[in-house]
């Protein structure tokens, strides 16, 4: 495991009668890829300004590569940050925009510009150099700004919802840019967003937070797959959430009964085990959903067919029943010649494989 460049502790942020962040613990490792994800007012920007030094805590330490800069003013921590904004200083060309910090460092100005170049050819941008940001694209100015920030190296970059601003298209290629340099630079970079998607896509790890609070933190994979709070099973993605109760232990799993008992099925579980006759809810995300025709008198969890919707390369089947409370349950398929085949109306039964549900506590 790479060390650590970021240590936080107990870190805690009020504002009058509002906790904006509750006492957080969280280590960065170097080089690490971790979004901040989360809905609106959770705590994403005080935790990241906290970091920035932009604000201070009220209480908690917080270390850059073991140096303590709780209470240290930004220039004095080894950051750079690109926010949604660009804030390309407007009346100088590319190049000094991005020779700027390095002038501002001491740097010799024929060193300056040399890396200058070198940054915008890490951000595939050479041949702008000498034209001014007004006569960029939005997509072009993000890219500047992420030149301008990486040129003198920082030990970690933060950066505040920087695609925000850009349509879907090009916040798509944008993403797929910064994970490029994020490759090559090997710099730690903390990533705010509340797009579940872009975080999913980018993160080596994910920060989910709400309320002021840590939720889960993890990979992307274990927020998905292995939620350990209704709030991210739901936060992360389409999810099928289930009325359960738990029947017994088996081996990593659980055993439960559904629909009133009328059907038994298995769930994984992750942290604390249920004990029997506990009520648990069951995630079941839409592809990892199974539908068959109902057989006569085989017992069957079953739920009648609301809309059926072919959206090129993918089926899906809204279904409604009452284990699954007033939310209709989605079910994710391949198109195939089977998709034209499901009527609204009609009742299938659902199954799934044990692996892919999980029980989550109530
Ligand atoms: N300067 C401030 N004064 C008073 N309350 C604040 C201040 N800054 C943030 N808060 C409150 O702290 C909480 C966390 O806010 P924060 O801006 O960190 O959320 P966020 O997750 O970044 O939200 P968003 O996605 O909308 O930017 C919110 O309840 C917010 O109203």
């Amino acid at each position: 495991m790479p060390s650590s460049n970021l240590t936080i502790s107990g870190l805690c942020k009020r504002y009058g009668d509002v906790t904006a962040l509750a006492p957080t613990d969280l280590e960065v490792a170097n080089g690490e890829f971790l979004t901040l994800l989360g809905p609106s007012g959770s705590g994403k920007t005080t935790l990241l300004s906290l970091i920035a030094g932009l604000s201070q805590p009220d209480s908690g330490t917080m270390l850059i590569n073991g140096v303590d800069v709780t209470y240290g003013a930004p220039y004095e921590r080894d950051i750079g940050m690109v926010f949604q904004n660009y804030a390309l200083f407007p009346h100088m060309t590319v190049e000094d925009n991005i020779a700027f910090p390095l002038k501002m460092r001491g740097v010799k100005p024929t060193q300056a510009r040399q890396q200058a170049r070198e940054a915008l050819e890490m951000v595939r941008l050479p041949h702008v150099a000498q034209r001014f940001p007004k006569e960029l694209s939005g997509g072009q100015q993000q890219r500047i700004a992420l030149a301008r920030c990486m040129v003198y190296r920082p030990a970690i970059i933060l950066m505040d919802e920087p695609l925000g601003a850009l349509d879907k298209k090009l916040r798509d290629h944008m993403q797929m840019e910064i994970k490029r340099i994020h490759r090559e630079l090997g710099t730690t970079i903390v990533y705010v967003t509340h797009d579940q998607e872009e975080a999913m896509t980018m993160s080596d790890r994910i920060c989910l937070m709400n309320g002021g609070q840590i939720e889960q933190l993890g990979t992307p994979a274990d927020l998905y797959f292995r939620p350990r709070t209704l709030f991210v099973a739901d936060f992360l993605g389409e999810s099928n959430l289930f009325e359960a109760t738990v029947t017994g232990t088996n081996g990593d799993g659980l055993s439960l009964s559904l629909d009133g008992g009328r059907v038994q099925a298995g769930a994984a579980v992750h942290g604390t085990v249920p004990a029997p006759g506990h009520k648990v809810r069951v995630l079941v995300r839409p592809q990892n959903l199974g539908v068959k025709r109902v057989e006569p008198d085989a017992p069957a969890l079953s739920a009648q067919v609301l809309d059926v919707m072919i959206t090129g390369s993918l089926t899906k089947l809204y279904l409604q029943a009452p284990f699954a409370g007033e939310t209709p349950i989605t079910v994710a398929f391949p198109t195939s010649q089977q998709s034209i085949r499901y009527r609204v109306g009609e009742t299938l039964s659902l199954h799934w494989q044990a692996a892919d549900a999980v029980a989550i506590a109530e």
